[in-house]
């Protein structure tokens, strides 16, 4: 944990909630227990991960558009021999966020400093942490569009001009003082660019947006999952599992640990299509990767509400979910795979939906 520190007679708190750890998204456990298919980090995703986890550039599979750029940006730093400029990496749960901030820590030859928006509460953790950082190092913070405002205050000079600006003493007498940071890069992860305030957004020298992947990619992450498990898996096993994972190798891996466990109970020892498909069947997962929620939230929009624009609080209270689960969990995946549209009086299913469902669209009136 980051030790208190003293300056000029001011002693900054560190934060409460040790920074070092994050608290890598928190799943969303629901009456029937935590979703399959949630993207959210749960409990045994944890050693999973570690194991995983990409270390280097060359193991993340994917995303081909932001390594090139990466691996550029690093190159030309470590030529340099400088910090490269502050990274952003945004997107939905799941896609690599993280797993790319270690990776350019790694790449950099750096030591990463992990923490998260919601454990730096006051601005004297902020403090602490800073000027606790070596020249080089990767300073990551998750979740970073949780920052509040005081201390988003105090990073901004940290960001531009590597100076931590603390006013010490009260009243009259206050006077500010400027301490030198080392170089650092700050990496910063975000499920909602949305949220992030204008002058942090500007900061950033990269922002990049994680794309979902597709079923190719995803095969081959589970190829590589699968050599590091010991489980043996058929190229047309792993495309099942692949296309049953909404673009997120978060699922992926879940996934093929789901199945691999249902082989075994089986007494089959290799997951190929057939495998996959009644396994991931078994857990209520159809051909789409959609489960039972997804598949009720388009019945609610096509069958009862037959087509019309329903409002997000009213899908929300009539499948007892809450909005933003609503909105930040699932409705992006169904937008994304065109089943759903946002529209100025709510959200509407289209023909996608209706096709999938296996019922006629109703006719135009
Ligand atoms: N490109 C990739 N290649 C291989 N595995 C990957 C890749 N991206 C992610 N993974 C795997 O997916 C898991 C989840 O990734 P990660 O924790 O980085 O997601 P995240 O975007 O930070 O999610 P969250 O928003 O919930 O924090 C990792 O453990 C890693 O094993
Ligand atoms: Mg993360």
């Amino acid at each position: 944990m980051a030790s208190d520190i003293e300056i000029e007679g001011m002693v900054f708190e560190a934060a409460s909630a040790d920074p070092g750890c994050p608290p890598d998204g928190e799943s969303r456990p629901t009456e029937e227990g935590p979703r399959v298919l949630s993207a959210d980090l749960q409990e045994d995703d944890l050693a999973l991960d570690r194991s995983l986890r990409p270390r280097m550039l060359s193991d993340y599979l994917g995303q081909t558009k932001v390594k090139e750029s990466l691996s550029i940006l690093i190159e030309a730093a470590r030529a340099r021999n400088e910090a490269p400029d502050h990274i952003l990496f945004s997107g939905p749960p799941g896609l690599g966020k993280t797993t790319l901030a270690t990776v350019v820590a790694n790449e950099l030859g750096s030591r990463i400093k992990t923490t998260s928006g919601p454990a730096i509460e006051r601005t004297g953790d902020l403090a602490a942490i800073l000027t606790n950082l070596e020249e080089g190092d990767v300073l990551f913070v998750d979740e970073i569009h949780r920052l509040n405002r005081m201390v988003e205050e105090v990073l901004y000079p940290a960001l531009e001009d590597y100076a931590l600006d603390i006013v010490v003493g009260k009243g009259p007498a206050a006077r500010s003082i400027r301490l030198d940071l080392p170089r650092f890069t700050l990496v910063g992860a975000t499920t909602r660019t949305g949220l992030l305030t204008g002058p942090l957004r500007d900061r950033f020298g990269m922002v990049f947006r994680l794309q979902y992947y597709d079923s190719h990619e995803l095969a081959a992450i589970v190829r590589r999952s699968a050599a590091i498990l010991d489980v043996s898996v058929t190229p047309s096993g792993a495309l099942e599992v692949a296309r049953r994972s909404r673009g997120t190798p978060r699922l992926a891996n879940r996934m093929l640990k789901r199945v691999r466990d249902w082989a075994q109970v089986q007494g089959l020892d290799c997951i190929d299509e057939d495998v996959a498909a009644q396994a991931l069947c078994f857990f209520e997962i159809d051909a789409l990767g959609l489960d039972t929620m997804d598949n009720r939230i388009l019945e609610l929009l096509a069958v009862q509400f037959s087509g019309r624009p329903v409002g997000l609080s009213t899908i929300a209270s009539a499948l007892s979910e809450d909005v933003g689960t609503i909105e930040d969990v699932y409705e992006p995946y169904l937008m994304q795979q065109g089943l759903i549209i946002r529209t100025p009086k709510g959200r509407q299913a289209t023909l996608r939906a209706y096709d999938h469902l296996g019922i006629a669209a109703p006719s135009a009136p």
